[in-house]
């Protein structure tokens, strides 16, 4: 009789723990469908095409309070109710390990193609967690090639390359460039420098000492290693244009002692030590000189005029044209700059190349094309003070990118705004962001 109470009692036993084996199972298959953790990184890898992107959630309180209802709906007598709760804290235990497993074994990551050791390249990117960076590395990482990415966080953000993280091909060194770096490399896609006006003025000293010692460091650590360099370099060259639109035989109109001048003096400089070291030692340099490129990973507060203006927009808040808004830009979408990066790094072309997308409009008609693009907005345009230097006409004469690298932007305005307008939405719902200042108010105010 005993024996027999003692059978049905271990019977039912490894009946109830293997329903909640089965429960589990069934929580964690659900859980790895999908779920809201980094929404906005496997919404910006699924539009680049990338498959199985599909970060792993956190489950234990999940199942655990599950488990707990399980035991208050069972409570057929106290025996089983204790050995249920024993399976209960074993399971507890379990998970625990897990969990510690999930964290040393990789992630899944957006798929990347395998690359023969011939065929497969070292990559250094400065700056590669930046904006425009970090859409470079995931194109390169994709490619199947081996990414070292060096970033100093000054603008940068590890959130823009973390799905990367603990992935075999790839690196990220957290070094300010203004140091020297030895690592091994066979290209080097040299981006680092803050970018946005309002970040470069803040710090004109860093601004500078990144663009001339930085550069030296790269293009000395591209000589030792014999890699192939191309330097980001910018539309700012030109200064405030005299000729329009702007083709690379164009000198520029710079100041030198201007607000701007620690960013364009900079770069200027930069380019004329990518030319000195290809002379001298025979360094294999390409210089591309960019425009204004958007997209998303802009971050919220960068200051440049496109998040600027989408984040007023989304919030109703007024659109700050600086000055009366008859300046002009010409907006590139990032990944059509990046296609243009990887086709001049990969051509035989040694002069510098603009990049960027010949569609002009003025600053005033940019405002009106981002207010109509989102519904519903009921933000003002408003003219405010000009800023000091600002160039007034910029436009690229893309007719060397496209002789040589065969090269155009693809993205239209429209559908590039539309993307980076979902992706700043995407943005303000995960932070409850409500600065509805510029930088140039808050600097107006100390
Ligand atoms: O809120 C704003 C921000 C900017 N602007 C105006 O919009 C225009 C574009 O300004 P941004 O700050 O976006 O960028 P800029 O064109 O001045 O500089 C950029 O040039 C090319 C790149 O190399 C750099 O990323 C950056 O220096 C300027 O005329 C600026 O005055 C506004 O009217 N309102």
């Amino acid at each position: 009789m005993i024996r027999q109470s003692l059978k049905y009692r271990k019977t039912l036993t490894v009946l109830g723990v293997l329903s909640l084996l089965l429960f589990l199972f069934l929580i964690l298959l659900k859980d790895n469908k999908g779920n809201g953790m980094n929404q906005r990184v496997i919404d910006d890898v699924q539009k680049l095409n990338y498959r199985g992107f599909n970060p792993l959630p956190k489950k234990d309180t999940l199942i655990l309070s599950e488990m707990e209802k399980q035991i208050e709906l069972n409570p057929k007598d106290d025996s089983t109710k204790q050995e249920l709760l024993e399976a209960k804290s074993r399971i507890d235990q379990l998970e625990k390990k897990i969990a510690i497993l999930e964290g040393r074994v990789p992630q899944k990551y957006p798929e990347v193609k395998f690359l023969g050791y011939k065929e497969r390249k070292r990559i250094l990117v400065t700056g590669g967690a930046g904006f425009v960076g970090s859409h470079l590395v995931d194109v390169l990482m994709t490619q199947g090639h081996e990414v070292i990415v060096v970033d100093n966080f000054f603008t940068g953000r590890k959130r823009n390359v973390e799905h990367w993280f603990g992935h075999r091909n790839f690196e990220m060194i957290h070094h300010d460039i203004v140091n020297p770096l030895y690592v091994e490399a066979d290209e080097i896609y040299h981006l680092a420098s803050p970018a946005s006006p309002p970040h470069y003025m803040q710090n004109p000293v860093k601004t500078i000492k990144t663009n001339t010692l930085g550069t030296i460091n790269m293009l000395g650590l591209a000589r030792r290693v014999g890699a192939k360099i191309l330097i980001a370099s910018t539309s700012e060259v030109y200064g405030d244009p005299m000729v329009h639109p702007q083709p690379e035989s164009y000198w520029g109109h710079v100041n030198p002692i201007g607000p701007r001048a620690c960013y364009d003096e900079g770069k200027r400089v930069a380019e004329t030590l990518a030319y000195s070291y290809a002379k001298q030692e025979k360094v294999a340099v390409r210089v591309a000189r960019i425009f204004n490129t958007y997209g998303p990973r802009m971050h919220v507060s960068d200051g440049r005029v496109v998040s600027n203006f989408i984040m007023q927009a989304l919030q109703n808040l007024t659109i700050t044209v600086y000055g009366n808004g008859r300046q002009t830009r010409s907006f590139c979408y990032v990944s059509d700059l990046v296609d243009g990066l990887l086709g001049l790094m990969a051509s035989s072309y040694t002069l510098p190349v603009n990049l960027g997308n010949p569609v002009e409009n003025t600053i005033q008609e940019f405002a009106m094309i981002i207010k109509n693009l989102v519904p519903g907005c009921r933000s003002m345009v408003a003219t405010g003070a000009a800023v000091e230097d600002d160039p007034q006409r910029r436009r690229p004469d893309i007719t060397v990118a496209r002789d040589n690298l065969h090269w155009e932007p693809k993205v239209s305005l429209q559908e590039g705004l539309q993307r980076t307008i979902d992706y700043f939405k995407e943005e303000l719902s995960r932070t409850t962001f409500y600065n509805n200042q510029t930088y140039m108010d808050m600097k107006s105010h100390h």
